[in-house]
């Protein structure tokens, strides 16, 4: 069977948001492929497609609602062939995928941790009391308040480079950004710390990026099989599962994390009260190939401890 590769008259087109992280994934994706078939950089083209969630910047997302902000416009490119791939922060996609498409090409996953950002301080610890944080994500501020409930946090939405910016304002004293976007930005001068898990659980499959693609498009498929990361769908297996059953959209605050030693994968959860007044942590093993069972039935276990109403908001 012959390959049919992509070529300068016919490019393989690579659907994007376009931030700089956005654009930097899209062309780790590309150089993958292009280095994976031999092919020049004339037979791909990057499309940037402009997504609601990047649109609105003056609102909480969970006001405006759900996950799909980030990848509806862009799933629709490739739906109607508009775009042959989207590549995606697996973070921010929802646990299933509309009809006709499929997300299951992962490329190796970065720095799973969550960094402490300030201009300030060295560490969390060094923050002082009733200081005000920044950021807009649910979990880690939930996460934040259960550690330090004296601290106030104020939304930081904006891409990586906006929220620097912010803190150079001093709009907030520190912030959290995923270690996987700063070391993909090459943006080594910022000054961080690296959380550990045990510190601050990171959220269900941070670090790593989804190729999605048409059902029906197997010479993509045959693309993207070369370029597949089995490990870490095997541990995006488990902590989506953990997630699909929870909740799976970004109104929840949600941590997540699997790892693998040898063929055991061991899944850490951890669900929050949304006013941070309460966390309900797990921690279990079981074979790599029951990962997907294993964070089903960690979710159960978590929501039945949890009880109606754990997610409510108070205030
Ligand atoms: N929700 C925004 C988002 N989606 C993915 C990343 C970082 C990269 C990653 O986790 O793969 C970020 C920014 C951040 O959390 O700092």
């Amino acid at each position: 069977m012959t390959q049919m590769l992509p070529t300068p008259a016919q490019p393989l087109k690579i659907g994007t948001r376009g931030s700089p992280l956005a654009l930097a994934q899209a062309h780790e994706t590309l150089g993958r492929i292009a280095a994976a078939f031999d092919l020049p950089p004339e037979a791909f083209e990057v499309v940037v497609i402009s997504v609601a969630g990047d649109r609105i910047q003056d609102r909480a997302l969970r006001e405006v609602g759900g996950k799909g902000l980030f990848t509806k416009e862009i799933e629709v490119a490739l739906s109607d062939g508009t775009i042959d791939i989207a590549v995606h922060s697996m973070k921010d996609m929802p646990v299933d995928q509309p009809e006709g498409l499929v997300l299951d090409c992962y490329l190796p996953r970065e720095d799973v941790r969550d960094a402490f950002v300030s201009l300030k301080h060295g560490s969390l610890a060094a923050v002082p009391e009733g200081a005000v944080m920044g950021t807009s994500s649910l979990r880690r501020r939930a996460q934040l308040l259960v550690r330090r409930p004296d601290l106030h946090v104020v939304e930081f939405r904006g891409n990586v480079q906006t929220r620097l910016r912010k803190l150079s304002e001093n709009v907030a004293e520190a912030t959290f950004l995923a270690m996987a976007g700063l070391n993909r930005l090459e943006m080594a001068d910022v000054a961080k710390s690296p959380i550990q898990p045990e510190e601050m659980l990171p959220a269900v499959a941070q670090g790593a990026i989804g190729i999605e693609r048409r059902a029906a498009d197997s010479a993509t498929a045959a693309l993207l099989e070369a370029i597949h990361d089995t490990q870490t769908a095997q541990r995006l297996a488990a902590e989506r599962a953990f997630l699909a059953r929870l909740d799976g959209s970004c109104e929840t605050p949600i941590a997540g994390l699997a790892e693998l030693d040898g063929a055991t994968l061991r899944l850490r959860g951890e669900i929050l009260r949304p006013d941070g007044s309460e966390a309900l942590a797990d921690d279990r093993s079981a074979p790599i190939e029951d990962g997907a069972a294993l964070g089903t039935e960690m979710a159960e276990a978590l929501l039945a401890q949890a009880g109606a109403g754990f997610f409510d908001f108070k205030s």
